[in-house]
């Protein structure tokens, strides 16, 4: 079963709200979205919904693969996604790529 549901620190929902932010970078506990799947997007603090994504695709790569395009995609230096991504997954090497669509 994929999930329906994510969560957000409510730091990066104006960015998502505007289309700067268009990937997310999870870890193995929430990388079951299905592709074509509408999922509602809550902020983790307060639980407060506040958009729906439509998910296009959960791709497998390595914290060291990280790049430029990533950073991008995050709306933040490759330097400040990298620092994001150990104070939330600290010493987690296989993470997820999910690209989403902002629908409403
Ligand atoms: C709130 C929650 O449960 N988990 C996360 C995990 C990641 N993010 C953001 C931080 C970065 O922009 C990317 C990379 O992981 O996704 C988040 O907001 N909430």
């Amino acid at each position: 079963m994929s999930l329906s549901k994510i969560t957000f620190f409510e730091r990066f929902e104006a960015d998502i709200l505007s289309g700067k932010k268009t990937i997310t970078i999870r870890d193995e506990a929430e990388k079951d979205y299905a592709p074509n799947s509408v999922v509602q997007v809550s902020t983790y603090e307060n639980d407060r919904w506040f958009c729906a994504l439509k998910i296009q695709s959960v791709d497998a790569i390595a914290f060291s693969q990280l790049s430029e395009f990533h950073a991008q995609q995050e709306n933040m230096t490759l330097p400040e996604l990298k620092n994001v991504i150990q104070e939330i997954y600290p010493d987690v090497e296989r993470l997820y790529v999910i690209s989403y669509e902002l629908i409403g």
